[in-house]
């Protein structure tokens, strides 16, 4: 029920309610009705009110400005707010069965968790009464993609967290001209996260970072475009356009509309011939995205330029081209890793203007995490993601991280020194190759090509990875992970394979699909392979794909495999060059894929069900005979 505008007294704080549309109104006055905040402050997304918000955060403590980098500020939150909390993430439609597949009677479905709209009343009803109570709602108006772009969107997150309005500013692109927007196309995703902390707070507040971890609810509402997020300051669970918008409500609007919403980092590969090549790659979390969609080739003549590091959304245009848009703004990027050596991009980009999250800092006011030990005076102090202070060899010896695994860096993308010069460009830009991949430590090789469409979707469909810190998982473990978007699938999987394939047709140009795993370790537990900027080696093989050369490739039973000598090696250290290596790298163990493939077949049969669509059957019985004749 959305209550009268005219009987709810909206108390601006700030702001300016005559530029605001009526339907938006509405939707704020709903909210106040419910939440109670004790005022609300209309985002208009200007420098003005970031730099106010920030020196009021640095004040409070929220924040601390490191003092020898150009206005970046780091903030620590209550340990126990630091992932996705995905058991508690929810898709609510009336229909189960358009949430999640027809898992097999008596199994645990994992693709999905759905809950009805009467449960979701009670848990937000539970919940969401009075819970801004002493504290101000901002509404920030922000777009997905280019403000007005054919294939962007709106939405208006409202929030009790300023240090989400400061995220959303860079994540996103913020301001008071979506009020015109959205009032002339009228639709608008509408999003409401609290923190869960009403004044006077009960629950102890640690890190200046009052949250509500033990009654965490992230809820998506497809039917309606609807995200209401409830108890997390943290990334994914916050940062509502993200995941929740760009990936699960997003992902139904494709579905609906004929288009892809998809966890993939898009970049541009040029050959030393000068040939641009578009890429879009799916990871799961926390397994390289970022790093690829920035890398710095060490082969000579390639160049790289980034479009986005984690988001695509993607729709066929007139002529056949599948054209991919960045639909974010800034980067979410895992700091653990990144160095000068790694992604020195990544790193040019934070260096300014950046919010970092569960970092250590340096006690010159610069910041510290596992990864910059080379790049940080060994005689500086470092306080830890904790607090503590210790010397970076003392974290080290103690077995204490200095920066939480899944600390991050809030960077706007605009700042990154290869960026595509038009990587906003409203119609985005045509895809050649769509690349699938995870951390597999045994026996998948670097990259196989798929046969064709349909056998490219079941490789998404298999994908599986060793578990990382991006989410609340414990331990390290190797889950399936279906086309890295396990956490953020919007409807029913079976669906979702249904409309991929339906994608192929008549007229299309389809891009190429790979599989590649930078991950796959020596029987000493050591990389097979160097990744990073020499990824570029693999990168140049598939751009030889997409351009059709058919000497460099040949049949394996999983896909097409680069003919040896085919990747070039030239400048890699002698060990890696050798057949010896090449076998590692690229050998099919039988008992691995006879079992890979037995799995894989019982997760999608026991997981998707009657929901699996008769062409992925068909390839995976395909896939079955060809290992079985290996
Ligand atoms: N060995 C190896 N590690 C890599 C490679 N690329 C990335 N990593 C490591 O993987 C971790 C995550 O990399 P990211 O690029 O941030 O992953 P992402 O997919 O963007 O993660 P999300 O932002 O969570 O979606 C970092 O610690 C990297 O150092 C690679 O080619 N080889
Ligand atoms: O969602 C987040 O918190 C960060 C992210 O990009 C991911 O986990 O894939
Ligand atoms: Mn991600």
């Amino acid at each position: 029920m959305v209550p009268d505008v005219g009987l709810v007294p909206i108390r601006l704080v700030k702001g300016n309610l005559s530029k605001v549309p009526p339907h938006v109104q509405q939707f704020i006055a709903k909210y106040v009705q419910i939440c109670r905040p004790k005022g609300v402050f209309i985002c208009d997304g200007s420098d003005e009110e970031a730099k106010e918000m920030t020196e009021k955060l640095v004040e409070r403590g929220t924040l601390v400005k490191l003092e020898s980098m150009d206005n970046c500020y780091l903030c620590r939150t209550d340990p126990a707010d630091v992932a996705r909390v995905e058991s508690k993430t929810f898709t609510i439609t009336r229909e189960k069965f358009s949430t999640v597949p027809h898992v097999a009677p008596g199994v645990d479905g994992q693709l999905g968790r759905w809950m009805s709209p009467e449960d979701a009343e009670k848990e937000l009803g539970s919940r969401l009464p009075g819970c801004m109570k002493g504290r101000v709602m901002y509404v920030i108006p922000f777009s997905m993609g280019p403000v007005g772009g054919p294939l962007s969107k709106p939405g208006i997150q409202l929030t009790d967290s300023n240090y989400v309005v400061l995220s959303m500013r860079i994540m996103t692109r913020v301001s008071g001209e979506l009020f015109k927007v959205i009032g002339e196309q009228g639709e608008f995703v509408q999003c409401v996260h609290s923190i869960g902390a009403p004044r006077p707070v009960e629950r102890k507040v640690i890190n200046h970072w009052p949250c509500n971890p033990e009654r965490i609810i992230i809820s998506q509402f497809p039917d309606e475009r609807k995200i209401v997020s409830y108890g997390s300051g943290y990334g994914g669970n916050s940062l509502l356009g993200k995941k929740c918008f760009a990936l699960r409500i997003a992902s139904c609007m494709a579905r609906d509309e004929g288009w892809l919403a998809e966890h993939m980092l898009i970049m541009s590969a040029t050959s030393p011939e000068g040939k641009e090549h578009f890429i879009a790659a799916a990871f799961p979390s926390a397994c390289g995205k970022t790093n690829m969609a920035m890398l710095t080739p060490t082969l000579p003549g390639w160049k790289i330029k980034c479009v986005g590091d984690d988001i695509a959304w993607m729709r066929f245009d007139k002529d056949g081209r599948l054209r991919a848009i960045n639909p974010e703004a800034g980067f979410f990027g895992v700091a653990p890793g990144t160095n000068t050596k790694t992604n020195p991009m990544a790193m040019a980009t934070c260096s300014k203007n950046t919010i970092f999250t569960n970092v250590g800092m340096t006690s010159e006011g610069g910041v510290y995490w596992e990864g910059l030990e080379r790049e940080v005076d060994p005689d500086v102090e470092v306080s830890g993601w904790l607090g503590d202070r210790k010397k970076i060899g003392d974290f080290k010896k103690s077995g204490i991280k200095a920066a939480h695994p899944n600390s991050r860096f809030c960077t706007p993308a605009s700042q990154c020194p290869i960026i595509h010069p038009r990587w906003e460009d409203p119609e985005g830009f045509p895809i050649d190759a769509i690349i699938f991949g995870g951390r597999r430590p045994e026996g998948v090789p670097l990259v196989f090509e798929s046969f064709d469409w349909n056998h490219g979707v079941l490789l998404g469909a298999a994908l599986k990875s060793e578990t990382t810190a991006a989410a609340e998982h414990k331990g390290k473990e190797i889950m399936h992970d279906p086309m890295a978007m396990r956490p953020f699938m919007g409807y029913n999987f079976g669906d979702y394979l249904r409309h991929w394939i339906d994608l192929n047709k008549p007229g299309r140009k389809m891009p190429k699909i790979f599989h590649v795993n930078w991950f796959r370790l020596d029987s000493n537990g050591s990389f097979l392979w160097p990744g990073y900027g020499d990824n570029i080696r693999v990168i140049d093989w598939i751009c030889k794909r997409v351009d059709g050369q058919d000497n460099v490739a040949i049949e394996s039973p999983i896909g097409y495999l680069p003919t040896e000598g085919s990747i070039n090696m030239d400048g890699l250290n002698d060990s890696y060059r050798t057949p010896q290596n090449w076998q590692k790298l690229f050998s099919l163990p039988k008992d691995y894929w006879v079992e890979d493939v037995r799995e894989t077949r019982q997760f999608l049969d026991s997981q998707v069900g009657i929901d699996l669509p008769t062409p992925i059957i068909k390839q995976m019985d395909l896939l079955q005979e060809r290992i079985a004749q290996m």
